[in-house]
């Protein structure tokens, strides 16, 4: 049974005594629909949150609001950070519009079909006042497993330093509904008639360390329209209270959760904020509904020749005979200087059949080759850095050991990375250490899911959503079962890793590689991030979201004048990567 809330304290225990009680009390994250405006109150922030009602918006008129402190939200900060970001970004001059259709998968990406972005979220306030509803029905329902107004609110602290209610009809309409209720209520409306009500339309609850709400139409509970707040004396108020103790917080939050991920830190040198803490760090994919994938048991791995110690004792060394090098790239040079035929017939079926190409007994490229530095296992190819073929690695079921040479991916990320805050383009990422052209640096994680779920996403979120999407859809083409609707998608927003923070560049210094341990699951693959360039140690990260080939100067400003002339391109997201040879349309 819920507990009731100092139900029966008296004014003085309730000014100082009631309030840090209180704030042992949290408010849990889903039972919040969202923030709405915040204000100082006893010299500390508050944030008025509209509490989630099923089947009810946060801004119809009966919706529950109440004011918390920042302790009394640990649980919900994202809920803070939302509103926080929402104030900047009102804020912001000039801000880009961002609009128009389209799904633009990131690298390998194929062509989803286009959804509208007309239910993207809005996030545009009402600015009418506050009013109260003058028929609240005189119901007495202030049981014992619930508080009165007073004692669900706030109404026993001291007056707020930016008393919202002393510009509003509010406060009146609150006391004038006193007289009607119990003794209990009429007594509280000597001791509160100034002061500033803080639950609206329900009744708070306490149960095991947590709020709870409860609707009520008692007439001495403060009523309040919903779909007038915030109101624009909430607005003018807010604008003068910092968010300081709410950014603290929210930066110690984030700080506990990246402690899960090892070699990772964040830092902001540009203002106070943090990165989302509406995010979920993982390390390997998260599997959506409706997504099928072999287990590791039933991946096929190499047989003889391969063994744990042949050749330099390393593993996997002959590039004609391990089976594991099936489908690796094939060393065409070789083949060509010493078999014409075998080439000419080996290029007519890898038209026919792409990246499965049957080149049993003919010599094979590893992807990796031993790097110069001690520390650096080793560094993928030039062949595959230039040619985006896919990675083929040893897996569980391989005869060789674990120190073979075709196992780096696998073995998860070694290099530090460092989430920092840009000037102009949100977060990015930097490493720590030098990084050597060939590096593997992290994959890419995130939700696996359908291509189906993945257009829901980007209609519900609207268009940026997409440069969170990676199709993956490197195999389409090689199997009459995958195309673009049936190829997954890997969504890192809300749940990912470092790497989800690497912005794009027009000349990056990252590319992303299909990683493959199970060679004939051409729907589940890893991202991987190798550096193409040496990378000094500092330098931010990036890749091309685009995936594009480097081209000749010439044809490349032409291409650009072509592009920007473009009506089609006008709401196109500019580009502030910042390259001397920037196509300056991101999308
Ligand atoms: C995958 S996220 C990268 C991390 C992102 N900066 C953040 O703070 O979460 C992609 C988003 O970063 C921003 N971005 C990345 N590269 C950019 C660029 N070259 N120019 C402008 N915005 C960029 C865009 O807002 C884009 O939607």
């Amino acid at each position: 049974m819920p507990t009731p809330i100092a139900a029966t304290s008296s004014l003085a225990a309730s000014s100082g005594s009631h309030a840090s009680a209180r704030t042992t009390y949290r408010v849990r994250a889903k039972d919040v629909s969202k923030v709405i405006c915040h204000r100082l109150h006893n010299g500390r922030e508050e944030y008025l949150i509209a509490w989630r009602v099923a089947g009810q918006a946060a801004n119809s008129r009966d919706a529950i609001y109440s004011w918390h402190c920042i302790g009394e939200l640990s649980s919900c900060l994202h809920y803070v950070q939302t509103y926080i970001e929402g104030r900047t970004k009102s804020k912001a001059p000039g801000e880009v519009k961002r609009s128009g259709p389209g799904f633009v998968a990131l690298p390998t990406s194929s062509s989803r079909s286009s959804s509208t972005s007309a239910n993207a979220i809005s996030r545009k306030r009402k600015l009418s006042q506050f009013a109260r509803d003058a028929n609240t029905p005189s119901l007495d329902e202030a049981g014992s497993d619930v508080t009165t107004p007073r004692d669900s609110g706030y109404l026993s602290r001291e007056q707020s330093v930016i008393s919202i209610s002393s510009s509003s009809s509010v406060s009146e309409a609150a006391t004038q509904a006193i007289p009607k209720a119990s003794a209990k209520t009429v007594a509280i409306k000597t001791e509160d008639q100034a002061q500033v009500p803080c639950v609206y339309n329900g009744l708070l609850q306490k149960k095991e360390g947590w709020f709870m709400t409860k609707k009520s139409s008692h007439p001495a509970v403060h009523r309040i329209d919903g779909r007038k707040l915030p109101d624009q004396s909430m607005i003018a108020a807010a604008a003068r209270v910092p968010v300081t103790e709410a950014e603290d917080a929210i930066r110690l939050a984030f700080n506990r959760n990246l402690q899960k991920v090892k070699r990772t830190r964040w830092e902001n040198k540009v203002d106070k904020t943090a990165p989302s803490l509406d995010f979920t760090w993982i390390s390997e994919f998260v599997f959506g509904e409706g997504i099928y994938r072999p287990d590791v048991d039933a991946h096929e791995g190499c047989d003889e020749p391969c063994k744990a110690n042949m050749g330099q004792n390393i593993g996997c060394e002959y590039p004609r005979l391990c089976t594991c090098l099936e489908f690796a790239a094939v060393d065409e040079n070789r083949i060509q200087l010493n078999d014409t035929e075998r080439y000419k017939q080996f290029l007519k079926e890898r038209e026919d059949d792409g990246y499965l190409v049957n080149s049993e007994g003919l010599p094979k490229r590893f992807p990796y080759q031993k790097s110069s530095s001690p520390k650096i296992p080793s560094t993928l190819q030039k062949f595959y850095l230039d040619s985006r073929y896919p990675i083929y690695e040893c897996n569980l079921n391989c005869n060789c050991g674990p120190i073979c040479k075709s196992r780096v991916v696998q073995k998860g990320r070694r290099v530090p990375l460092v989430i920092f805050k840009t000037a102009d383009r949100g977060w990015g990422v930097y490493c720590d250490e030098e990084l050597v052209r060939g590096e593997f640096i992290d994959t890419y994680v995130g939700e696996v899911i359908t291509g189906e779920e993945s257009d829901r996403r980007v209609v519900q979120m609207g268009e940026a959503k997409q440069s969170y999407l990676y199709a993956l859809d490197k195999f389409i083409g090689d199997s009459p079962d995958l195309n673009a609707d049936t190829c997954y998608v890997v969504d890192g927003q809300y749940k990912g890793g470092p790497t989800r923070f690497i912005n794009h560049s027009c000349e990056p210094n990252c590319r992303q590689y299909t990683v493959s341990y199970n060679k004939h699951d051409l729907k589940v693959y890893d991202l991987a991030f190798f550096a193409i360039d040496n990378i000094p140690a500092g330098t931010e990260l990036t890749f091309d979201y685009q995936d594009e080939d480097v081209v000749e100067e010439e044809e490349f400003w032409k291409t650009k004048e072509e592009a920007l002339a473009d009506p089609d391109n006008k709401d196109k997201r500019p580009c502030q990567c910042g390259a001397r040879l920037c196509r300056g349309i991101l999308w």
